[in-house]
């Protein structure tokens, strides 16, 4: 039912430019994870972290009890066989069609014979809504298919965690709420851990369990969602609430002008926390919570009209 990631301590530069440090959090086994934080903070470097393509300067990662930070080859090789990911472009190859690129994975990692590929290749097609699509080329399809089936790719080895670097870059709103529902429903179905690295505010607030923001240099905050989307931190506040008012600035932070120009000037009140999305067929999620529940066990009162049936749910200013 997906395997829980300890990351302790984790720092990253390259040559003498930090990109973050003293990173720490617990991404929960079969929970969704959103990562947000301004273009260049480390996102997708975090990611690539993860899964050992790149090494940390210092501190561990630690799953089902080995340390990808500092383990042999070896154990990273069989380590990394728990992860599927989904690449930002999905990374199909262009030449081959999406059965090729879907079964490529099993050809290569397993001994399966081809009627068991084909198998495995068209359960998961069926799963991201494929079916029928086998034959066409990646460059024949919308962006929102090639997304899904880099999805279906990044499932057929059955993993334990599965990565989204920026699963909605390219798609539209209508495409991101479809994939950001299939997503919800393949974490019902298939128990995994999921981590989400994203710029899409709305996915945020309606997605995961968990958020964690990137800013600065470090891990400005991680933790349930309620959590983050009633916090008044400024960085945090400013950054779900997609506003201008705050610490960030367009190129980082703002300098000392800038926010001297904004004292005395009163924030937007946090809109109301909407309900997180639910699988499809209505069946709640295994480590989905009551709505409110963070909330109500941490004595925080959520912004007015929070988890109210058709609430409006104005972002941005
Ligand atoms: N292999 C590398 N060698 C040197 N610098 C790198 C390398 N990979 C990433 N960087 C630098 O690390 C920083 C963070 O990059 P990263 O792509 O992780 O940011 P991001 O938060 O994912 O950004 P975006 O939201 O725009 O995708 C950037 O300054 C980038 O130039």
């Amino acid at each position: 039912m997906g395997v829980e990631i300890k990351v302790n301590d984790l720092t990253k530069s390259f040559g003498k430019q930090l990109i973050w440090g003293d990173v720490s959090l617990t991404i929960p086994a079969g929970e969704i994870c959103v990562m947000l934080g301004p273009s260049g903070t480390g996102k997708s470097v975090f990611l690539k972290t993860l899964i050992g393509l790149l090494k940390p300067d210092k501190g561990s990662i630690i799953i089902e009890g080995t340390d990808i930070a500092s383990c042999s080859e070896k154990e990273l090789y069989e380590i990394r066989k728990l992860f599927g990911v989904l690449f930002q472009d999905g990374a199909m190859f262009g030449s081959m069609n999406l059965y090729d690129n879907v079964a490529f994975p099993l050809r290569e990692h397993t001994k399966k014979s081809e009627s068991e590929v084909r198998d495995i290749v068209m359960e998961k097609m069926d799963l991201v809504g494929l079916l029928g699509a086998e034959d066409k080329l990646p460059g024949e399809i919308s962006g929102g298919m090639r997304k899904r089936a880099g999805l279906a790719r990044a499932l057929v080895l059955d993993p334990e965690i599965v990565l989204f670097d920026e699963p909605d870059s390219g798609l539209d709103p209508v495409r991101t709420s479809f994939l950001n529902q299939l997503i919800i429903d393949l974490n019902a179905q298939i128990d995994a851990t999921f981590l989400i690295v994203t710029h899409d505010v709305n996915t945020a607030r309606t997605v995961p369990d968990n958020i964690g923001l990137l800013y600065h240099k470090h891990l400005a905050m991680f933790g349930p969602r309620e959590m983050l989307l009633s916090s008044e931190e400024p960085v945090v506040r400013q950054f779900l609430n997609a506003q201008r008012v705050g610490p960030i600035g367009m190129s980082e932070e703002k300098d000392a002008d800038e926010l001297a120009a904004e004292e005395g000037q009163e924030l937007p009140p946090l809109p109301p926390i909407p309900f997180q999305q639910e699988p499809s067929n209505g069946v709640p999620r295994r480590s989905q919570r009551e709505p409110g529940a963070w909330c109500r066990d941490n004595g925080v009162t959520p912004p007015p009209g929070s988890f109210e049936e058709n609430m409006s749910m104005t972002i941005g200013s």
